[in-house]
């Protein structure tokens, strides 16, 4: 994983996460993915790294095979098992009343035994020990072993110090080994007695981890709560540490290095991805990677997403939100459901608008806004109460919100997909296709204004924030679904200033005095839209010139002559317009846009009710 950032990295196309369920320790020992407790073959990865976990003991004891396992380390790729141990006893200087050959096969498995970390070591006096080993499950074709000696209790060599052949013998041993059987003997071919037998009756022999062993004469003495076989056990029943490396290798490794140098592009790998590149082999052929740093980053990669993910959901307060009946969706279901975010339909201050669809029997289009910007750190209460009031509201003029994705920093929030555009867009847009009519632009103003009266005094006096065309969204009858409730508000809670989250065009001049935003603030912003719809200008035009402001010129001085200069001349264009009802029915809503800025000495904003109240 040279060069890559793990966080940014995309998932490995192969490789799938375990899944959600899997018991992850038996009695003390901590089992990480890749690796699995039970014949579940979705708990670890591909069903072969499956261990088993044997509740007859107390604690329970981790097998894999019939080998039990200490330890594992993603870390490091290690695991530590139990090694069995090879012994004998003499009843006379030259002849043995015990001899017990033990072995351990892992061959086929992930697992190797570690070069680096193990050593093979007999202890005793007049012994020969023996390690045949190989490579495959019948392979013993390698064999090494030591010879250890001491003429009596006293000349072994003394507790602590170094296996040199006085009581214990070391030798490294080499890797690429899955197979080894080890035997502590005498030697048959030239036997020599034993002449502390009395003293050192029983000798020892097994591959064990490095510096595990400390040598001591109680050892040799076969007997008492000192001797190895009272600290240490024997045959399989033993505490002796062994270490194997393990990897993912057939069906799931590097090519052969041959193959690879060290930029190569692997394309079976098990963990693939733009970081991902080959290493040669330190373990011989056969074993294609020694636990690469790619699967290393890969795994690592794996296990800070997973925590990444629950941290998120702890923090934006999912095991609350399970419990309202919200809808949860997963990272990967958002995913899905927006195809790979193929098709983004717009941008706003919360981040991009991806059209998507979840399927099911009635499958429902659905608008997801993915969060671009990182949030500072808001009161997950406040977030919390804020999804649920989201999740409660119904109203046909109010997109609703379906539901959620809490595992990243900012929620993915998903709604209904409103299918014909903004308001905006479809006033001033650029490729505008339609003309809207004036009982059509007042459908549009009613609609919008029933889902702020609706929402102002029925829905704990909630405020949108920023109300403007652009969050007016019509479906297929033109019916208006004010969006943003959420999203405007949920920004809010954090740091960002209330200019940087609303259009500043639709500000209302007493907020930017007191700092102070109500409802009476969205009435304003209303108004600005009302002007909108019947003067089919932006609410800032003509370079800075201010809707709001520049309508409101002839209304203030009365000047009835110019009050209708503004009006869109699509609509005194439209056939029957210039009729006195369709006329009055244009003044009427100047008039309560004028209003709702505070204008013509009736009744300012702050004095009224919501404007949503007033427009119905
Ligand atoms: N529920 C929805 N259904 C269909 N399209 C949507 C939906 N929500 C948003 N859009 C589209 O995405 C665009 C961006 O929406 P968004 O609400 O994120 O930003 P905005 O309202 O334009 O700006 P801001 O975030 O500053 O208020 C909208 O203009 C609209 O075209």
């Amino acid at each position: 994983a040279e060069g890559s950032n793990p966080s940014n990295a995309a998932p490995p196309a192969a490789m799938q996460g375990p899944e959600p369920g899997c018991l992850r320790k038996c009695g003390e020992v901590d089992v990480p993915y890749p690796f699995g407790i039970g014949d579940d073959a979705c708990c670890s990865w591909r069903g072969k790294f499956s261990l088993t976990c044997n509740d007859t003991f107390d604690p329970p004891r981790l097998y894999t095979g019939t080998i039990q396992v200490f330890s594992i380390s993603l870390e490091a790729g290690e695991v530590r098992v139990v090694s069995p141990v090879s012994y004998l006893c003499y009843n006379s200087p030259r002849t043995l009343g015990l001899e017990v050959h033990s072995s351990l096969n892992v061959s086929g498995t992930p697992f190797l035994l570690s070069r680096t970390r193990n050593v093979f070591t007999a202890i005793g006096c007049s012994m020969v020990a023996w390690l045949d080993a190989g490579s495959s499950g019948n392979d013993l074709s390698y064999f090494t072993g030591c010879i250890s000696y001491c003429a009596g209790f006293h000349e072994a060599g003394a507790d602590g110090e170094p296996c040199t052949g006085l009581g214990c013998c070391q030798t490294s041993i080499p890797g690429n080994l899955s197979n080894i059987a080890v035997k502590a003997t005498v030697n048959r071919s030239n036997p020599v007695d034993n002449p502390a037998w009395e003293s050192c009756r029983c000798g020892y022999a097994f591959v064990s981890e490095k510096d595990w062993y400390n040598f001591s004469r109680e050892d040799l003495t076969g007997v008492g709560k000192n001797s190895f076989i009272s600290r240490f056990g024997m045959g399989l029943e033993t505490n002796v540490p062994l270490v194997l490396d393990w990897a993912i290798r057939n069906g799931g490794s590097c090519p052969p290095p041959e193959d690879s140098g060290g930029s190569a592009k692997p394309s079976a790998l098990a963990c693939v991805s733009d970081h991902s590149f080959c290493v040669n082999a330190t373990q011989g052929p056969g074993y294609l990677s020694t636990f690469s740093s790619a699967i290393l980053a890969c795994f690592a990669w794996m296990e800070l997403r997973k925590r990444d993910k629950r941290k998120h959901f702890d923090k934006n307060g999912g095991e609350v939100l399970k419990g309202v009946g919200i809808t949860i969706f997963t990272e990967g279901q958002v995913k899905e459901i927006t195809n790979g975010y193929k098709n983004m339909v717009g941008k706003g201050a919360y981040g991009e608008v991806y059209k998507g669809t979840i399927g099911g029997a009635q499958p429902l289009q659905v608008a997801v806004k993915r969060p671009v910007a990182k949030r500072p750190e808001i009161g997950k209460d406040e977030f919390v109460k804020e999804i649920t009031f989201q999740f409660r509201i119904t109203h046909a003029n109010v997109v609703r919100l379906v539901g959620c994705c809490l595992e990243t920093d900012v929620p993915i929030l998903v709604f209904e997909f409103v299918p014909n555009g903004s308001l905006y867009d479809v006033l001033h847009g650029t490729n505008r296709t339609r003309m809207l009519s004036l009982p059509e632009r007042l459908g549009i103003a009613v609609g919008s204004a029933e889902a702020l009266s609706y929402m102002h005094s029925h829905a704990e006096h909630h405020v949108h924030g920023d109300v403007k065309s652009a969050n007016i969204l019509l479906d297929n009858n033109l019916m208006p679904k004010v969006s943003d409730f959420g999203s405007s508000k949920l920004l809010r809670m954090g740091m960002y200033s209330r200019s940087v989250v609303a259009d500043i065009s639709y500000l209302d001049p007493v907020y930017m005095k007191t700092g102070r935003f109500t409802e009476k603030s969205d009435v304003y912003s209303f108004g600005v839209v009302l002007l909108e719809l019947i003067t089919r200008k932006t609410a800032k035009y003509d370079g800075d010139k201010s809707l709001p402001i520049e309508f409101a010129k002839p209304w203030k001085r009365d000047d009835d002559g110019n009050k209708r200069g503004m009006y869109d001349s699509d609509i005194l264009s439209a056939a029957g317009a210039l009729s006195k009802v369709y006329m009055e029915c244009l003044d009427m809503i100047g008039k309560l846009a004028v209003q709702c800025h505070g204008g013509c000495g009736g009744e300012t904003h702050h004095g009224r009710g919501a404007g949503g109240a007033e427009a119905s």
